[in-house]
């Protein structure tokens, strides 16, 4: 839709000159300085400008078909775009650039149905192959002469990997893999792109040579032609069927039929079969083919963090402009941002936003520092990035799908109406929570990291630096709460300790009384996930803190102030949530918690003045956001009766089924 242009509604105007701090400053900080803005912008610029991001009639309008069609078409001039003007006007050639993913959301409201070639295939490629293997296919991905995707799940099995039964097994005397679906529930079921885009797919399969089973491991299958893009022999593939979200791209089935590839389509660079079938295991991990799921989990935070960053820019524009009910008897009606609750409602998703992005950077730093440790043969950190990765992706995922739904609460009735994109965004996130390893799933796997991180820790090792206040609890340190940013974390640690500890004890006590260690386990995984989720907070907690107090050193008071009032909101917010585990596990007191509610009530009211320069901060440009609620302008009436008009249900005064139903019902005629 080509977006009208009002004058600025009046309130929103007000709500901007009551702006305390300079907004530059915090859109630079949050792009990682001055340039990134403009560079940024730039690329946002072209795309905008290209005329792509165009629909003849709204998105929510079309039939399934239409939409998955428009959203190829847009995908293929945006890719043209990619390796066309984009390269050449900002010298941009990283797909994974995070102003790419940005402007993206301009174009496709839903999601691409190439988004699995640039987000999974293209990093297997670089992750699994050899040199050899990626001088084949690295290039032929990147220019899209082949389209990939990644399937792995099957209709049987999701988290269970290991569980998978799609097999390749090694025929010697041809050379080649016979990849073969034994059974209805090994059809692989879900990949992106695979119902009808892609031609090529990272197949996950397990295993057989010389008559054994090696587990899962990783191939290059080519799916269909790449003329007529008729599936090949022996394929069976297919599009899985209408989904609460990912509606204009194509999530597909794939079935084998003793289909035949090359031995050199298995992606060899950690584990390799040779030509007789000799199957030589991976030098230095067992887990290294599982390393894009790693690494989508890392950007799944800063999935999170966008996406709220877009729920809350919506929801908060709207309160400014929205006006309902009375303070005080015949007082004209207020902005319904200035209740309190309708603050502690969005305020928290603001300063949610800010500490899901600083942990997202940084857990990507991380990541970056352990692929290179493992380029030089050190898998010694992966534990704990997997660790790591693991609890965010479920934590951060799982918050951010709640508070964007808080989000539409906020906007009552008109935040369901799609045009406010707010269930577009709730959709996409809530299966984030899901893909790429369910929320209890990998919690789970921290949880297995954290029990043997205090069995180290209880022998006398040392541990690494995100559990070292494990140490020091055995150590006996016991907490005393105070109300500052370091004290709060400290409680916070202390938490999860505890509850470390309350595992590690309920694991021992059942096996005490005759379980196994896998009956203990799993009698105990209730108390397993909560503790996963207090670690996570603390690494958050920490993580937020310590990123604002870096990124602000040279920022003006200003800044610093604003910036700062969101931490302590955000560490106020989690303490209230927690009271419960703090009364157990930290010397939080009655009179403490009551000092920290009147403290967040307080920052409510000071962070009120600034929340739409707060949320302008995110630069979240309409076309990006999409909503009829949230443009800049603020002019949500106008929108939603220009979007009523514009449906095509109004095109015509009476619909046919009036005469074909209705009338003769009324005449009894029926
Ligand atoms: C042109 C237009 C373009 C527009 C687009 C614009 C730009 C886009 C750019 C892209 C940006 C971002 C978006 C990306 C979005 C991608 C969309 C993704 C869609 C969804 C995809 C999927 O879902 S793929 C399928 C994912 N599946 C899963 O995640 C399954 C979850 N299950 C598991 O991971 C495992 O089964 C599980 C870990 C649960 C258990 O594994 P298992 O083998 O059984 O292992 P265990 O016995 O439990 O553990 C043994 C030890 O191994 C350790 N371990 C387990 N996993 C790992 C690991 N990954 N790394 C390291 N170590 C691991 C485990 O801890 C055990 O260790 P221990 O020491 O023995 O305790
Ligand atoms: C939109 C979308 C896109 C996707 N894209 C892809 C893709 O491109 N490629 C691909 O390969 N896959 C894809 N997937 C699949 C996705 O990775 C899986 O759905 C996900 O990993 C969860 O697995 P599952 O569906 O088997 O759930 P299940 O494992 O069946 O989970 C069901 C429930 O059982 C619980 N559960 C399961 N095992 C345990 C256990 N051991 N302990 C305790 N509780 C347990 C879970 O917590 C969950 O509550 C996609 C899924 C979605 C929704």
């Amino acid at each position: 839709m080509v977006l009208k242009k009002y004058n600025i509604n009046p309130d929103l105007a007000l709500e901007r000159q009551k702006c305390t701090f300079d907004i530059e400053e915090i859109i630079n900080i949050f792009d990682g300085g001055k340039e990134k803005t403009s560079q940024r912008r730039k690329i946002e610029d072209v795309v905008l400008k290209s005329g792509l991001c165009h629909d003849d009639v709204p998105e929510e309008c079309m039939s399934l078909k239409e939409r998955y069609e428009n959203a190829v078409r847009k995908s293929c001039f945006f890719s043209k775009l990619m390796k066309t003007e984009l390269q050449e006007i900002t010298g941009i050639e990283d797909f994974e650039t995070p102003a790419i993913r940005r402007i993206a959301d301009a174009l496709f409201k839903d999601i691409s149905p190439f988004l699995l070639h640039l987000g999974m295939f293209v990093p297997t490629i670089i992750g699994q192959c050899t040199s050899e293997q990626l001088m084949i296919w690295l290039p032929k991905a990147l220019d899209l002469q082949i389209i990939g995707g990644y399937a792995q799940t099957e209709l049987g099995h999701g988290t269970f990997i290991r569980g998978l039964e799609t097999t390749a097994t090694y025929d010697a005397d041809t050379e080649e893999f016979v990849l073969h679906t034994p059974t209805l529930t090994a059809h692989k079921w879900w990949a992106g792109g695979l119902g009808k885009t892609i031609n090529h797919c990272i197949v996950v399969a397990q295993l057989y040579t010389k008559g054994v089973c090696y587990g899962t491991h990783l191939f290059m299958v080519q799916i269909r032609d790449l003329d007529t893009h008729m599936p090949l022999p022996g394929i069976k593939v297919g599009e899985i069927g209408p989904r609460m979200g990912f509606s204009s791209a194509d999530n597909g089935f794939l079935g084998f039929n003793n289909f035949r590839i090359p031995r050199n389509n298995m992606l060899m660079k950690h584990a390799q079969v040779q030509k007789d079938g000799t199957y030589v295991k991976p030098a230095r991990h067992g887990k290294l083919t599982y390393q894009t799921m790693v690494f989508v989990r890392v950007t799944l935070v800063n999935e999170a963090a966008f996406n709220l960053s877009k729920a809350v820019t919506i929801a908060v524009r709207y309160s400014a402009v929205r006006r309902q009910s009375e303070m005080r008897p015949n007082e004209p009606e207020p902005q319904i941002l200035d209740y309190p609750t309708q603050q502690h409602k969005l305020f928290i998703g603001i300063a949610t936003a800010h500490a899901f992005q600083l942990t997202a950077n940084w857990l990507w730093n991380t990541f970056k520092s352990v692929l290179s440790d493992m380029k030089k043969g050190d898998v010694g950190t992966l534990p704990e990035l997997h660790a790591l990765s693991s609890c965010l992706k479920a934590v951060c995922t799982s918050d951010a799908a709640l508070l964007i739904e808080q989000c539409r609460y906020a906007c009552g009735g008109h935040g369901y109406m799609l045009s406010s994109n707010l269930p577009y965004i709730y959709s996409f996130v809530a299966a984030t929570r899901t893909y790429e390893g369910d929320y209890t799933i990998l919690l789970l796997q921290t949880a297995r990291f954290l029990v043997k991180a205090w069995e180290q820790a209880e022998a006398g090792k040392t541990v690494t630096p995100t559990v070292s206040y494990i140490s020091r609890s055995l150590k006996g340190e016991k907490n005393s709460w105070r109300s500052t940013d370091e004290g709060i974390i400290k409680s916070f640690q202390a938490v999860a300790a505890g509850k470390i500890a309350l595992c590690v004890k309920s694991i021992r006590d059942r096996m005490k009384s005759g379980l196994d260690y896998e009956d203990a386990w799993l009698l105990t995984t209730v108390q397993l996930v909560d503790a996963a989720e207090a670690h996570c907070r603390s690494v958050i907690l920490e993580t937020y803190c310590n990123e604002v107090r870096r990124l602000t050193k040279s920022s003006s008071d200003n800044v610093k102030i604003v910036m700062h009032q969101l931490v302590t909101l955000y560490l106020s917010y989690w303490t209230l949530q927690r009271t419960g585990d703090l009364l157990r596990y930290s010397s939080i007191s009655e009179k403490d918690i009551d000092f920290m509610q009147r403290q967040y009530e307080e920052l409510l009211q000071h962070i009120r003045p600034n929340a739409v320069a707060l949320v302008d901060a995110f630069d979240l440009r309409d076309e990006i956001l999409h909503s009829s609620l949230g443009a800049y302008d603020g002019r949500v009436y106008e929108r939603l009766m220009e979007q009523a008009e514009n449906n095509p249900m109004n095109a015509e005064p009476v619909n046919q089924s009036f005469h074909k139903y209705i009338k003769p019902l009324l005449q009894g005629k029926l």
